[in-house]
């Protein structure tokens, strides 16, 4: 493991909740002694111009670089659940890593997801698993949230055992229940946990 481990939140959010929930995320592993959380989001995309930001957004996180995603201990990624599937920024960012993948650069690191949705059965598990899908083609080893984290089963809103997830509802209420924030700081601590055991 490198000098300064960590585990990189690396997300794309248009209307604040998944900004909001990786913050929750990164209190999480923050919680785990050794490493620490680095938070980046991904540029927007356009289909007409070729600059779609500015080189540092206007608020929030820095945009991340491949050497940030290359260096990493282990990864949280995060994404609005569009049609359920990832968002197009998220998956634009993802395409650029093949690099990564001929190197093998993110091999036996852990993975996790995390998404927002505005309808309760809208997708959020299935944009989850469209996360999933590239990490683990990259080598990277996935990581839910075990039942043993009791919000998991006292939920009303978000919260899935293949990733922590938030009901936003069509206001695009950015508020995070008390579950909704248990599990997110839950799994960011796993996600650390993970990459110290997996960095030995
Ligand atoms: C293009 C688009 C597609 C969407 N598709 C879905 C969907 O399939 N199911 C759903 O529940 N919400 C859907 N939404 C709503 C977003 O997932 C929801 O507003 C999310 O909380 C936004 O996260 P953010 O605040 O981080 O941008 C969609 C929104 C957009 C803009």
């Amino acid at each position: 493991m490198s000098a300064n481990p960590y585990v990189l939140i690396l997300f794309y959010s248009r209307h604040g909740s998944i900004a909001e929930m990786a913050k929750h995320l990164a209190r999480g592993v923050n919680t785990v002694n050794g490493i620490e959380a680095k938070v980046r989001q991904v540029p927007d995309v356009a289909s007409t111009t070729t600059l779609a930001a500015p080189a540092l957004p206007d608020e929030g996180a820095p945009y991340c670089t491949l050497e940030e995603l290359a260096d990493c201990a282990g990864l949280a990624m995060g994404s609005p659940s569009y049609f359920g599937s990832m968002a197009a920024p998220l998956k634009h960012f993802i395409d650029q890593t093949s690099t990564l993948w001929l190197t093998g650069r993110l091999i036996n690191k852990p993975a996790c997801g995390f998404t927002s949705a505005s309808t309760m059965h809208g997708g959020q598990e299935q944009c989850l698993h469209s996360m999933m899908t590239p990490l683990i083609h990259h080598g990277m080893i996935w990581a839910g949230l075990p039942y043993k984290n009791k919000a998991l089963i006292s939920t009303l809103s978000g919260g899935t055992p293949y990733g922590a997830s938030h009901l936003a509802n069509s206001t695009n209420d950015t508020n995070l229940t008390e579950d909704e924030k248990a599990l997110c700081e839950a799994q960011g601590k796993r996600i650390a946990e993970l990459a110290i055991k997996l960095s030995k």
